[in-house]
């Protein structure tokens, strides 16, 4: 299939291979995911975006190694992370993190702040004096005061405050991937934006690969610099955040972001059919989208449509891709240079 890469030349830090995840249970089976693969690289975020049920939650399992794949690989430093998962577990169990949805859920209630964070640094053999520093380091780096913060429990703070907390213990693990589980989405707007912002912050200062998890394409935009659409567990598109999402090539992109709300501007047709996803547990034929889909023919039922090129670091599943220059003429609010006003 066709490989996406980012731009940059360094070698990816995660790459993810013609992934498949069944879940299996007496004779019905739910084909989860199907066929998905990208490349991640230090430094740079990639979000997977895509409705309930898509796949997400479960490409992020199968990536620290808590499902195991149908098929497929997980390379981590071009070192494949499959076979015993015992083993597995344990190499990457520093190396890849992951941040959830329920921060306080996430940390241990009885613990202070400092203490959480600071449980990963004595699993790894940090002396205590060290500890401390790094403590408070790490808290500086997702922009909270140490001494007002740290002594409190994670019941003492607000939302945001327990997921900047979350974001420095999984940082304390040095980790080479971060993964974002719909990490602001419990989490006020306001609060979003500060959260959002650390998170940038972080995978440009810390050098991590983000794996970030949304169903909102509108949260994608702030914070991602490949977006990848996932349908049925298919994916439709990959590609940069922002030609995405000035002029989104599959139909179900372009359905996400006429959902999306842009100052001024009324929401726009949703573009889709109201019919109902196919259900997950028929081995997918063709493409899932079809039958939300206006564009769709018969062809759209008989043949998957292989991911291909349609730009330099761009491709699409799609048989009838849309216009590019079309689509982008018909978002208003975006200019000539394609760029999001
Ligand atoms: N342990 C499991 N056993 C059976 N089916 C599962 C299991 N985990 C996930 N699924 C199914 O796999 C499909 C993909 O689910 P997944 O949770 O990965 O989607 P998602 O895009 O992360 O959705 P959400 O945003 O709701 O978390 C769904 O049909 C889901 O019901």
């Amino acid at each position: 299939m066709t490989e996406v890469t980012t731009p940059a030349d360094e070698a990816p830090v995660l790459e993810v291979n013609d992934l498949e995840v069944r879940f299996t249970s007496g004779r019905s089976t739910v084909y989860a995911v199907n066929d998905v693969s990208f490349t991640m690289r230090a430094g740079e975020t990639l979000a997977l975006v895509g409705e309930s049920g898509s796949g997400k939650s479960t490409i992020a399992k199968a990536v620290v190694g808590l499902v195991e794949p149908a098929s497929g690989e997980v390379l981590l430093r071009g070192e494949a992370q499959a076979g015993d998962r015992v083993r597995r577990d344990r190499a990457t169990r520093g190396d890849i993190q992951m941040v959830f949805q329920n921060p306080v859920g996430s940390l241990n209630p009885f613990m202070t702040v400092e203490a959480n964070i600071a449980e990963p640094l004595r699993n790894r053999g940090v002396a205590k004096a060290e500890r401390a520093a790094r403590v408070r380091e790490l808290l500086t780096v997702v922009g909270l005061d140490a001494d007002t913060l740290g002594p409190r429990k994670p019941g003492e703070i607000s939302g945001g405050q327990a997921q900047r907390v979350s974001i420095a213990r999984a940082l304390a693990s040095e980790p080479a991937v971060l993964i974002a589980d719909e990490a602001v989405s419990a989490l006020d707007v306001s609060v979003q934006a500060t959260v959002l912002n650390v998170l940038r912050r972080v995978v440009d200062e810390e050098q991590v690969a983000m794996l970030f998890i949304s169903h909102d394409l509108a949260v994608v935009r702030n914070v991602s610099d490949t977006v990848a659409v996932l349908h049925m567990g298919q994916l439709c598109e990959i590609g940069p955040t922002e030609d995405i999402l000035a002029a989104p090539a599959h139909h179900y992109t372009a359905a996400l972001r006429a959902a999306v709300p842009e100052p001024g501007v009324p929401l726009g047709d949703p573009g889709m059919t109201d019919a109902d996803p196919p259900s997950p547990r028929i081995r997918p034929t063709g493409c899932s989208f079809r039958d939300r889909c206006l564009a769709a023919t018969s062809r759209c039922a008989e043949v998957l449509p292989p991911l291909t090129m349609v730009g330099p670091e761009r491709a699409v599943a799609c048989h009838h891709p849309l216009d590019r220059d079309a689509v982008a003429s018909a978002i208003p609010s975006v200019t000539a240079q394609g760029a999001l006003a």
